[in-house]
């Protein structure tokens, strides 16, 4: 049975497995933790109120991001339940003996982006976090999946939590990539044609071209987005790129410890003749830079293109009609040339130094449109200090940008980072839902190229354009 060929995901998954229950969900052991201010104080009311324990507080790391300011991070923050929930994050880290990156720390940040850039994140492990975005850790070869404050409570006090084993689904994108066309459109590519549900009780393995050839940041960008088709998460088999990435961060292994964990990441990769519960190939050629339209992340199309009638869409025609109505758009428009209000770039999905490049690279040597108020904030205070040292501050301000501090801001505006409502938001993270940016707010998914493009004319505009 041993020689039988495996899967990358059935490589990790069945190295961790503790305990199998008949019938039932499996005991699973979890190699890192992650938490964050907003889901951790219930798990730590929980184990307070059973007087138990962290059963490994090394294994877990804290750091403060979903509602945190994005300006005056040194004063005092305004809001009571966010400065509440910011304090017990502090408190209980410190109580338990957990690493704790809160406000001001150099290694504060998003949580989906401190952890690969510290070289917490590494191949084979299992990583979980109280957050549906921890499916960004498998770009490293990772099984990585979010769970729910009881779950961060069992994480805490014994370091594993029961769970069924997901099928398998494997997605190709085979072929090169067209100009301006990033990570992003390929993840929003894939969302549009699977749904919103086409991947639900699946893990995902991104295989191909495509992927092979994509950089670590890209490769997050994917898997960070795997949750919006329903998956429990997505993989990205390691290779020199991934170990290329890792080598020498801070909290990576080193030495002879590198040597015996690079020999084991080598072995994970999906043997030939493994089988997977479902195969999907896609043609690199047929992506476009995409911008979504509606009010879920699989309603996204080809910028070039117009936006489908609802009898073309699977789904229910009178929900098609009121998220069209919900965005001020109707059946057939054009969405090149559409009002944008706002731009944001950030996220977990789009705030890392590539992003940032990526954005200067077409913002270089023009000026912000007027009428746009640009949110441009890091996904850390690492990706802060490159901004900065690589130049990319200079061209962002003298096109009349201005660089805020780094956190979650407008992707969720848990904090005061929110779009007006009716106001039209080119955005660069995950989630375009009603409100999800602000009450009323409407938001279009893009790249950082479509959100650079839209940010110095003013509309939405074909990136390509401008490479
Ligand atoms: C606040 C948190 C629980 C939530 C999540 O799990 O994804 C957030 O990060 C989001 O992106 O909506
Ligand atoms: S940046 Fe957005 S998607 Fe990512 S963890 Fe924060 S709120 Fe969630």
């Amino acid at each position: 049975m041993s020689n039988s060929p495996k899967t990358l995901f059935d490589k990790v998954w069945d190295s961790h497995v503790i305990r199998k229950i008949e019938d039932g969900p499996d005991v699973f052991f979890i190699d890192r933790h992650f938490i964050h201010e907003v889901t951790s104080p219930v798990a730590f009311l929980g184990l307070e109120t059973r007087g138990i324990g962290v059963m490994f507080p090394e294994r877990t790391f804290a750091t403060a991001d979903h509602n945190t300011p994005t300006i005056n991070q040194h004063l005092p923050v305004e809001d009571a339940l966010s400065a509440n929930q910011l304090k017990q994050l502090a408190t209980n880290s410190a109580k338990y003996g957990i690493s704790h990156w809160g406000l001001g720390d150099p290694k504060n940040g998003i949580v989906h982006v401190v952890g690969p850039e510290n070289g917490i994140t590494l191949p084979g492990f299992t990583i979980v976090c109280g957050d549906s975005h921890t499916s960004t850790h498998g770009a490293f070869g990772a099984i990585a999946f979010g769970i729910g404050t009881s779950e961060v409570e069992m994480v805490l006090s014994s370091q594993c939590i029961m769970q069924p084993k997901p099928k398998k689904m494997r997605i190709n994108v085979n072929g090169v990539l067209g100009k301006g066309v990033t990570p992003k459109d390929v993840a929003l590519y894939i969302i549009a044609k699977l749904s919103t549900s086409g991947a639900t009780g699946y893990f995902v393995e991104y295989a191909g071209d495509v992927f092979e050839q994509m950089t670590m940041e890209g490769r997050m960008t994917v898997c960070n987005l795997s949750i919006e088709m329903g998956a429990r998460g997505g993989m990205i088999a390691p290779d020199q790129i991934t170990f290329d990435y890792i080598e020498g961060r801070e909290l990576a292994p080193k030495g002879a410890d590198w040597d015996t964990q690079l020999a084991y990441w080598k072995t994970l990769k999906t043997d030939a003749g493994a089988s997977f519960d479902e195969e999907i190939t896609f043609n690199a050629a047929d992506i476009e830079p995409m911008i979504t339209y509606g009010t879920n992340p699989g309603m996204g199309m080809g910028i070039s293109k117009h936006i489908p009638k609802a009898t073309d869409v699977e789904g229910g025609v009178a929900t098609y009609a009121k998220s069209l109505d919900y965005m001020g758009f109707s059946e057939d428009d054009a969405m090149i040339g559409k009002q944008v209000d706002y731009v944001f770039i950030g996220s977990c999905t789009n705030g890392r130094i590539e992003d940032f490049r990526a954005f200067a690279s077409i913002v270089k040597g023009r000026k912000k449109a007027d009428h746009v108020t640009a949110w441009v904030v890091p996904g850390s205070h690492i990706v802060e200090a490159q901004i900065k040292e690589e130049g990319i501050l200079d061209i962002l301000t003298e096109a009349g940008f201005v660089l805020r501090q780094p956190g979650c801001s407008a992707c969720l505006a848990m904090n005061d980072d929110k779009i007006p409502a009716g106001k039209y938001a080119v955005s660069t993270s995950n989630r375009n839902f009603e409100g999800r940016q602000g009450p009323g707010s409407r938001t279009l998914l893009a790249s950082p190229l479509v959100a650079a493009a839209a940010a110095v004319t003013g509309v939405v505009t074909d990136p390509r354009q401008f490479l």
